[in-house]
């Protein structure tokens, strides 16, 4: 290309720039103007951060995109428009399972934007209690993992708690081998979280098969630990390398490519439906034959999906048991607020762990 030809094209994204720019201080100026109306309506209490309104301008986004950046980008950048206008509104603070650098802290930044105060916290105990306690806003806790299952105890922490789920993401999950070491040999140790280390074991076991594995509260833990240390290395994600400025030694050792880990967003609010949504529940049952079946039956009936169904202890007494349930849809639809009254009416206790928005990519 000649340099008349790139100078043009310049002069071209200079004027669009200047346009997006005025575009977006624009928007930015009407989520103030939402701000005042929401006081109007609602008060002091209102709350400005409405994720079903959220989601459905990211499904909006990725309809109409044409490329050439792909759906995750541009709904990435959106969200941090919309997470810049939000925090002009009332700056948020979120709690999330810590520390720095976890794929937890990720998913903060992957639902909310950057445009937030992200506090880490060492358990997950402690972030229902920060949010239930009005110290943060919202809170964010893994809860299950394609290749490894449920996090038992974010399951249960929502037996007692009276937050609700407004929300849940959806994160792809890429392991990397974090050292100083110039190469594998040179490895003699290798520390990551027990989950991290059972989803990259066959990698482990073929390529660091004699070097000893030590499990530790969290990635970020793992690689702070280890970066000081050049015979260690720490399986953790990008944040985590980026944050303790450990090179990546090896890249994407997962066993199972598509490794995603579901996190839900706790606050305090009900969210209105959005047309994809999750409701999920807690159902205890005395063990009785059949009892599953009667259970699970109403929904296969109505013809509602149960994307999942957990059992776990309830700890009241032996045999007796939680079940955690997904169901497809939003609890204000006649069809789920029947499929609900059913399972109700058969079992010993039901709560309603919330309605939210499917995650947006
Ligand atoms: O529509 C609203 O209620 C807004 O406050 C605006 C806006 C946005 O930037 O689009 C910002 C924050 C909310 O969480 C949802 C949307």
């Amino acid at each position: 290309m000649t340099d008349d030809g790139l100078k043009a094209a310049r002069d071209r994204i200079d004027r669009l720039d200047e346009q997006l720019q005025a575009l977006i201080g624009e928007r930015a100026g009407l989520a103030q103007e939402i701000a005042r109306i929401k006081a109007d309506i609602d008060g002091e209490a209102g709350d400005c951060y409405r994720p079903a309104r959220e989601a459905e301008v990211l499904r909006a986004v990725a309809a109409r995109n044409r490329g050439p950046l792909s759906d995750e980008t541009v709904v990435r950048l959106m969200r941090e428009v919309m997470s810049a206008c939000l925090a002009l509104e009332s700056p948020l603070k979120v709690a999330y399972l810590g520390p720095e650098g976890t794929y937890t802290q990720a998913a903060v930044y992957k639902h909310f934007g950057h445009s937030v105060t992200a506090v880490p916290l060492a358990a997950i105990d402690e972030i229902f209690r920060e949010v239930e306690a009005g110290n943060a806003d919202y809170g964010v806790v893994p809860v299950e993992n394609s290749t490894e299952g449920v996090v038992s105890h974010t399951l249960d922490q929502l037996v007692g708690s009276r937050l609700s789920i407004v929300g849940e993401v959806a994160l792809a999950v890429h392991h990397h081998l974090l050292s100083h070491a110039s190469d594998l040999s040179e490895v003699k140790r290798v520390v990551s979280h027990a989950q991290s280390l059972a989803q990259c074991r066959k990698w482990l076991d073929a390529k660091l098969p004699s070097v000893m594995r030590e499990a530790v509260a969290s990635n970020g833990e793992a690689a702070r630990m280890v970066r000081d240390e050049p015979a260690a290395a720490a399986i953790a994600g990008r944040a985590a390398s980026e944050l303790y400025e450990l090179p990546i030694l090896c890249a994407n050792i997962e066993d199972e490519p598509n490794n995603t880990t579901r996190f839900l967003v706790l606050g305090q609010q009900s969210v209105p439906a959005t047309g994809e949504d999750m409701t999920s529940i807690l159902v205890s049952i005395h063990n009785r034959p059949g009892m599953l079946h009667r259970l699970l039956a109403p929904a296969a009936d109505a013809g509602v999906d149960l994307s999942r169904i957990e059992s776990r202890p309830s700890r009241r007494q032996a045999w007796d048991y939680n079940f955690f349930i997904d169901l497809e849809g939003h609890v204000a639809e006649d069809r789920v607020r029947q499929v609900i009254d059913r399972i109700e009416a058969e079992a010993a206790h039901l709560k309603i762990l919330g309605s939210y928005p499917r995650a947006v990519l």
